[in-house]
């Protein structure tokens, strides 16, 4: 724990803020994820090109829904990941096994996400742009769940 977060500590939040007040803190919050986060700020524009390049395409109302919906869930993953990494940091900033568990388990809530927003693509503009059938995105989301669980048996965990 550094010397800032322990002298943060006589600080007692006011809980009676103003709605702007609290917009405005989490869009500091943002602002911090997106300056701090190389990962956040590489979803965050190719979630600009996707939805850029859905313009184009001749998409449903669904499949527009959809695209909107995965692009931002990838961002909200990736928000999560960074408070549980954060927190970690702040209540036990020396390596310990049990935090990097936690912290392999909320990466994997990123990679999850991310391959389904891969497989969403495929999905919508793999029709619109190759007259794609839908089953194909299935196929690769099969082969990503198999490969999991052939991994997942070979796989030793440490404890
Ligand atoms: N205190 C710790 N104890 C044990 N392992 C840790 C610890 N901190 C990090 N690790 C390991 O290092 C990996 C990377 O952790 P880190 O907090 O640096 O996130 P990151 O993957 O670099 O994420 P980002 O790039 O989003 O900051 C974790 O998934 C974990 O395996």
């Amino acid at each position: 724990m550094n010397n800032s977060n322990k002298n943060n500590n006589s600080k007692i939040p006011n809980k009676n803020i103003s709605l702007k007040q609290s917009f405005s803190f989490a869009f500091k919050g943002l602002i911090y994820i997106y300056k701090m986060e190389r990962n956040f700020r590489i979803q965050s524009i190719v979630g600009i090109t996707v939805l850029i390049v859905s313009l184009f395409c001749n998409l449903s109302t669904i499949e527009f829904i959809f695209l909107l919906f995965t692009v931002m869930l990838v961002l909200v993953m990736e928000t999560l990941n960074t408070v549980v990494e954060k927190l970690l940091d702040f209540i036990h900033p020396i390596y310990n096994s049990t935090i990097k568990t936690i912290k392999d388990i909320s990466a994997a809530l990123v990679l999850i996400t991310s391959v389904f927003a891969v497989v969403i693509g495929i999905i919508i503009f793999g029709r619109a742009l190759f007259n794609l059938h839908p089953k194909y995105g299935i196929i690769i989301a099969t082969i990503f769940l198999l490969i999991l669980n052939l991994l997942g048996a070979l796989y030793k965990t440490d404890d």
